[in-house]
């Protein structure tokens, strides 16, 4: 019965995995040695339980950390996600330009139909978008992430939760607010400045609002009736944004 005291309990250990697994480990040889020495029911449960809790831990500690970024055409999550990279060292995706660089890749089959997408403010079909995602995550070999401008509509909302539910922890929507003519003229100056996106102009942006406000609203709607809705107002500077942003990274 050595192990139980040797039992780590430091609190900043527990979801790493090693920890978890040593515990487990201690956990099933005392569980072990006491079916062997007694017969108290009470106390196998508490050990049972010990186990329980580690590979409850474990499970979650294997799980990609996910803050799901949204908010109109332009409300500033890039701008804002990069802020929080900086501070707090997240890894952005963004689906947008993930797409983006999709569609730039010589021969790419889904080029063409990425571009279409783009243009008409319309939304590329879920597989496609999920896969590049789950690429990029697994790529990057760290384990939490911004995932920005996603999901957009139901599709991506099903074939998300489909292909990814199990495999991640969604800690909560980051919802950039901002009104639509603020939204505009932010992209169109973008644009201006020389972003090169073929949907930063008056055209496009109406279709992308019209996406935004029928297909990305209701999903906004879905994660606030789960209290995952974190709303920013972001019609202030990128420094104020951040000020109210910060605190939930904190
Ligand atoms: N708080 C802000 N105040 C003024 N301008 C901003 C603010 N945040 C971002 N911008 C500017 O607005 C433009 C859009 O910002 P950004 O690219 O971060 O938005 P986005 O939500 O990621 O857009 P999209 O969804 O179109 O990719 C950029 O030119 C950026 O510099
Ligand atoms: N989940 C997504 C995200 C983006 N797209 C396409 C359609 C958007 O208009 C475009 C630009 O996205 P942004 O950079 O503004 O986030 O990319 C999509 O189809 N699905």
């Amino acid at each position: 019965m050595q192990s139980m005291c040797k039992r780590e309990t430091e609190p900043h250990l527990v979801g790493n995995p090693v920890y978890t697994w040593r515990n487990i480990l201690l956990g099933l040889s005392e569980v072990h040695c006491l079916s062997r020495q007694t017969t108290s029911e009470t106390t196998g449960c508490m050990f049972l339980n010990r186990i329980l809790r580690g590979v409850q831990s474990l499970i979650m500690a294997s799980k990609y950390n996910i803050v799901f970024v949204l908010g109109g055409p332009g409300a500033g999550k890039g701008t804002q996600c990069s802020k929080i990279v900086d501070k707090f060292g997240f890894i952005h995706l963004s689906a947008g330009d993930l797409l983006r660089e999709e569609r730039a890749k010589p021969g790419s089959e889904y080029g063409e139909l990425i571009e279409n997408h783009i243009k008409n403010g319309t939304i590329v079909p879920v597989e496609i978008t999920c896969s590049l995602l789950e690429r990029a995550m697994k790529d990057s070999g760290k384990m939490d992430f911004l995932i920005d401008g996603f999901p957009r509509n139901q599709n991506n909302l099903e074939g998300w939760n489909k292909e990814m539910g199990e495999k991640v922890n969604l800690k909560f929507v980051l919802f950039f607010n901002c009104p639509l003519e603020v939204c505009t003229q932010r992209c169109l100056d973008r644009g201006a400045a020389g972003s090169g996106r073929s949907d930063d102009n008056l055209e496009s942006l109406k279709k992308r609002f019209d996406t935004y406000m029928n297909a990305t609203m209701p999903i906004i709607e879905h994660y606030e009736e789960q209290d995952l809705v974190r709303k920013i107002d972001a019609t202030r500077s990128p420094d104020e944004v951040f000020e109210d942003v910060e605190k939930l990274f904190s």
